[in-house]
C-alpha cells in the first residue's frame, strides 16, 4: 500500500496503490475520484478532456460527490457544494491486499458564500477502498448541530466505457424509472441501450451491471434510495462547455443517490455504500 501527494491538472491530489498494483486518485478539491486503474493497468474512469481543472468549477468526470442537494432539487447550488470545496485527508491504510484513503469535510471548511447558504452543523466522511479488481465508497454523513437538517445526496461516477454503441445496463427491467420529460413508467426490456439521451431516476436495486464491449462493471449499493442514469446525447453535449462535442460517446454516469432532501436529525448519521466490481 503506497499513498503519495500528486498533482491533477492544477489540482492537489493523493494517489494510492494496492498491494496488486490497481491505483487511484482523488483530487482534495470535491474528495474527486479522478482516475481509477484496476492492476493490468486499465483506466475505468471518463474525465472530460475539456474540464478546468484548477477549481474554478466542478470538474466534469471521475466521480462528483453531490451534497447536500441533488441537481435542482432544493433551494441550494445545482448538485451541492461538496463538489466544489477542498477537502481534507484524514486517513490512509490498507490490509488484506486492500488499498483506501478517506476524506472528510465540515462547516469549517466551507467557503464563506456556502458557509451562509447552508447554515449547519455537519461532517462528512468520504472513503475510498481499492481491493483486487473491485472500488467501494462509504460515504457518511454526521449532524454535528442541535438541529435536524435536509440533504440529498449521490455519488456522480461517470465510467470510461469506450464505445456508447456498444454499451448497455442490464438488472433494471420491472423496475420503474422517470425520465427526463418526468414521465414515470415501467421498463419492461432487459437491457437499455444508449441511442439517445438518458436522464433516468430509478427506484433503488440492490445490483445492476454496466456491459461495455470489453467489461461487465457490477454495481451494488447500500443505504441510497435510487440509481441515476445519465448520458446527455448529441444536442446535450453540444451545450456543455466543459465536453468535448464528441466525447458523450465515451462514458455513461451511474449514480448510486438519494435525490430527495430527506432530514438527518441532531447528532444522527447517514452511511451510504457502493462498489463497483469487475
Ligand atoms: O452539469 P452537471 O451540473 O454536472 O449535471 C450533469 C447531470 O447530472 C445528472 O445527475 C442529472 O440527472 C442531469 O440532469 C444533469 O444534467
Amino acid at each position: 500500500m503506497a499513498v503519495t501527494m500528486t498533482q491533477f491538472g492544477a489540482l492537489p491530489a493523493v494517489q494510492f496503490t494496492a498491494p496488486d498494483g490497481a491505483q487511484a486518485t482523488v483530487a482534495l478539491f470535491g474528495a474527486h475520484l479522478l482516475s481509477w486503474k484496476t492492476a493490468d493497468g486499465v483506466e475505468r474512469l471518463f474525465v472530460s478532456s475539456q474540464t478546468p481543472l484548477d477549481g474554478s468549477k466542478a470538474i466534469r468526470g471521475g466521480v462528483p460527490v453531490i451534497f447536500p442537494q441533488f441537481n435542482v432539487r432544493g433551494p441550494g447550488l445545482r448538485h451541492g457544494f461538496a463538489r466544489v470545496s477542498t477537502w481534507r485527508l484524514a486517513d490512509s491504510g490498507g490490509d488484506n491486499g486492500s488499498a483506501f484513503v478517506e476524506l472528510v469535510l465540515d462547516q469549517s471548511d466551507l467557503a464563506p458564500e456556502h458557509a451562509q447558504a447552508w447554515p449547519h452543523q455537519f461532517a462528512l466522511t468520504l472513503r475510498f477502498t481499492l481491493h483486487g479488481n473491485a472500488l467501494e465508497a462509504g460515504f457518511t454523513v454526521r449532524n454535528t448541530g442541535a438541529a435536524p437538517f435536509p440533504f440529498g445526496v449521490a455519488l456522480h461516477t461517470y465510467y470510461d466505457v469506450g464505445q456508447l454503441n456498444a454499451t448497455t445496463i442490464s438488472g433494471l427491467q420491472h423496475q420503474q424509472y422517470t425520465d427526463h420529460e418526468l414521465n414515470t413508467r415501467i421498463q419492461d426490456y432487459p437491457a437499455l441501450h444508449f441511442n439517445e439521451k438518458h436522464d433516468r431516476l430509478y427506484q433503488s436495486t440492490s445490483t445492476l451491471m454496466l456491459n461495455t464491449a470489453s467489461t461487465t462493471f457490477n454495481l451494488s449499493q447500500q443505504g441510497f434510495t435510487e440509481w441515476v442514469v445519465w448520458n446527455p446525447g448529441p444536442v446535450d453535449a453540444a451545450a456543455l462547455v466543459d465536453l468535448a462535442d464528441d466525447e458523450y460517446q465515451r462514458f455513461v454516469c451511474i449514480e448510486p443517490a438519494r435525490v430527495d432532501q430527506q432530514p438527518l436529525a441532531a447528532g444522527a448519521q447517514w452511511t451510504g455504500r457502493h462498489r463497483i466490481g469487475i
